[in-house]
């Protein structure tokens, strides 16, 4: 469900349409829709409201500061893995009692930066982690409200490059290991020992890695539990899919919180989810120039002007993401087979291999589908292409939540040695 769609022959975000963007901030532009972000922040919220846990947006899928502000002010809390991201979810108006700190290798200053803002909990993910935050607490005279993230050997997500459940994979406790992970953790006076964390990977379609997961999660706090150590709080992580091609099914929240119940739901403890991809997924399209149609020997490429460096989950992850014109194609047309790609100079620089889409020219407007999270955030300025602006909609009116670096902006942190001058 998301909120764009085609009116008299234009491609609108909710009550704007997007060659009206276009026109006023230039090609490429990012586009979110508030409309969606509400929606789908609302659908999950509601369906794991009787957990009474937090429902913390992962900040890694979309770091833009507007978008974090409108979920926010929704009641969202933050997943955050850097202290970057703590910084960003604060100042989007994220309070400290909602945020939760993930991530494997968090640095002696940023446990200090999360003691200090006083932050909901912080998620643990390996013995020497426990040792150093237990003494950078001790140093400050708190105790740390932490949660051990245990890796419960489940594996979940389409690509390799996104599962993170697996025991070969860097995150998490072993699961095995995660009994005497916890008599550690209660031995060190600087830590106050909260819940278990689980996050199996990204982009899951499939509700059976989640059951299993979170079985192994049942049994280890009944574990703990006659072991004299009790856990008041679960955190299942993120990992619900979202739809980028037509025909994907992926199990809508209520299905999802099922789950949660069959497995969690009578244990008493408090249920947190971090979902990312779910919230900002279908709520952003990536808007690009065609600049060229060029005819290849055996192809027809169309070089628009945004690049991998712009969205770069097709080059890295093969992923698809779906293409339509932003003016409304003539129902029964003919479609050609393009190899969209962008300006670029990497091979790997293709949204798309033999495409059908509607004919298309020099100066039309395409946009990429299901660009709102791991879009604008997983972008780099390679090929020194300046950072693409992000604009968010809200009904009839939009704004520019990110604006498009200058080139002095973009050298700005670059310096000519003094020998070199
Ligand atoms: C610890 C943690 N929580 C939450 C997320 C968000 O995942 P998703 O965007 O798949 O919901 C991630 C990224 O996969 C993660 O690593
Ligand atoms: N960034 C990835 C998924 C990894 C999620 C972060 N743990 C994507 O675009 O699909």
């Amino acid at each position: 469900m998301h909120h764009f769609h085609y009116r008299n022959g234009r491609l609108y975000a909710e009550d704007v349409a997007i060659d009206d963007i276009v026109q006023a901030v230039g090609s490429p532009v990012y586009i979110y829709s508030t409309a969606t972000l509400t929606r789908h922040f609302q659908v999950f919220a509601d369906s794991l409201k009787e957990f009474g846990g937090l429902v913390c947006f992962a900040v890694k899928s979309n770091g833009n500061t507007a978008v974090i502000r409108t979920l926010a002010r929704l009641g969202a809390g933050a997943d955050v893995v850097s202290g970057g991201e703590l910084m960003v979810a604060r100042a989007a108006g994220v309070p400290a009692e909602r945020i939760i700190f993930s991530g494997v290798g968090k640095t002696r200053a940023e446990m200090e930066l999360a003691l200090d803002e006083g932050i909901h909990q912080i998620n643990v993910e390996s013995v020497p982690e426990l040792d150093l935050l237990n003494e950078v607490a001790l140093a400050r005279g708190v105790k740390a409200p932490v949660a051990l993230r245990v890796n419960p050997d489940v594996g979940a997500g389409g690509h390799a490059k996104i599962t993170t459940g697996k025991k070969e994979n860097k995150f998490g406790i072993d699961w095995t290991a995660a009994p005497a992970a916890y008599r550690h953790a209660c031995s060190l006076p600087g830590l106050d020992v909260k819940g278990v964390a689980v996050h199996i990977g990204s982009q899951i379609a499939d509700l059976q890695p989640f059951e299993d997961a979170f079985l192994r999660v049942r049994d280890l706090v009944l574990m703990l539990r006659a072991d004299g150590i009790s856990l008041s709080r679960i955190d299942l992580g993120g990992g619900l899919g979202v739809p980028y091609e037509d025909g994907n099914d992926i199990p809508p929240p209520p299905e999802y919180a099922a789950i949660v119940r069959s497995t969690l739901g009578d244990l008493g403890c408090s249920i947190s989810a971090e979902p990312g991809r779910l919230i900002a997924g279908n709520a952003g399209l990536l808007v690009s120039e065609v600049m060229f149609i060029k005819e290849g020997s055996t192809r027809t490429f169309a070089i628009v002007d945004a690049a991998m460096n712009d969205l770069v989950r097709p080059a890295m992850y093969e992923a698809f993401h779906g293409i339509i014109p932003v003016a409304e194609p003539v129902p029964g047309e003919a479609t050609i087979d393009y190899d969209v790609v962008g300006p670029v100079c990497e091979t790997g620089d293709t949204f798309a291999k033999q495409r059908p889409l509607p004919p298309l020219k020099a100066g039309d407007l395409i946009a990429f589908k299901t660009a709102g999270a791991y879009g604008a955030t997983m972008s780099s300025q390679y090929n020194a292409r300046p950072l693409v602006p992000e604009v968010l909609v809200d009904g009839n009116r939009f704004a520019v939540v990110r604006r498009r670096p200058t080139f002095e902006e973009m050298r700005a942190l670059e310096q000519v040695p003094e020998w070199l001058a």
